[in-house]
């Protein structure tokens, strides 16, 4: 298999000399079984159980550089977990929640700078009154538990809530601004719980933000590019709007109305694992694909830019 040598500057002025990457050619299968790894590296090893070959060989460098800043999870296959153990479908969803906190957790420790979990869409309202209604209570218990013992804890975790709040319970929207209250001056993972969100209604509601401000005199019809757009999006709160991992749990391959403006250049992970059943290393899993892909960006820059 042929190897491309680039030099290259670790931006955090580690190692480095020279980082192979596989040739776009030999991309496809990462089946090689060239090189080895190099020397003793801890972080590295935290990957190994899963990293293709072809991504050990040769590769001099450090995980950070191929960590995402951003990941995002959509949950899903609570229903069809709870069917195959013949246990209830309310018990799917609370296991299901019972995983966040570890899964936030280990994020945050392998250098991840923000999470998104999306916890509900607007269509998922057309469910079940007592499904949604369950959910809403095992929400408010995760951010009144976990999402406080996780943004007080030494961790640092900032969290914050995107979705039309104001279709959720009352209770639940107190619990959203206790947690968000308590992270305020954190510094550490930035921790997003999409709730009620959804990727078409966010790009409507940014829409209706720039024409408002166009009726106000406030901006330019010309004025609007794909800057102006982005900063009237929900996820404008945060400096990565755009995913750089896309993880879907339950083998379903769609978007199902996420993150529509924000993925234009995502890498997708899609697992048959059901979301109750993904833990820790189903994580790793995703981040050891994620290091052996392509990033072009439309444009063939380069690697995990
Ligand atoms: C009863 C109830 C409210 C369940 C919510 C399920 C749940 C935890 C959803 C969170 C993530 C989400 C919106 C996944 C998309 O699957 P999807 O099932 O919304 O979309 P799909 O039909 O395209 O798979």
């Amino acid at each position: 298999m042929a190897f491309l040598q680039l030099p290259t500057v670790s931006p955090i002025g580690r190692i480095n000399s020279k980082l192979l990457i596989p040739s776009f050619s030999s991309l496809r299968t990462c089946t090689s079984t060239a090189g080895k790894r190099i020397g003793e590296r801890p972080k590295l090893e935290r990957f190994s159980r899963s990293i293709p070959k072809c991504c050990l060989a040769g590769a001099e460098t450090e995980i950070d550089e191929v960590t995402p800043n951003h990941v995002a999870i959509i949950i899903d296959g609570h229903r069809k977990w709870a069917k195959s153990r013949g246990v209830t479908v309310q018990e799917g969803h609370q296991t299901g929640v019972n995983n966040w906190k570890h899964i936030i957790s280990r994020a945050s420790q392998l250098g991840i700078k923000l999470l998104t979990i999306w916890a509900l869409s607007p269509q998922n309202f057309n469910r079940s009154k007592m499904e949604v209604d369950f959910l809403m209570r095992i929400y408010e218990d995760f951010l009144r538990s976990d999402v406080k013992e996780l943004v007080t804890s030494q961790q640092d975790i900032q969290f914050s809530a995107i979705g039309d709040k104001s279709r959720l319970p009352e209770y639940l929207q107190d619990a959203i601004s206790y947690a968000e209250g308590l992270s305020q001056a954190n510094k550490g993972m930035h921790f997003i719980l999409a709730v009620a969100y959804g990727g078409r209604e966010d790009i409507v509601e940014a829409a209706r933000k720039i024409a408002a401000k166009v009726e106000h005199g406030i901006l330019r019809p010309d004025d609007i590019d794909e800057a102006t757009f982005e900063q009237h999006l929900m996820t404008n709160i945060t400096k990565f709007p755009s995913p750089d991992l896309l993880i879907r749990a339950a083998g379903e391959q769609r978007l199902s109305n996420f993150f529509l403006w924000q993925l234009p250049f995502t890498e997708f992970y899609f697992t048959p694992k059901l979301f109750p059943d993904f833990g820790e290393a189903d994580l790793l899993d995703a981040l050891a694909s994620y290091r052996c892909r392509y990033r072009g960006f439309g444009e063939r820059k380069g690697i995990h830019e």
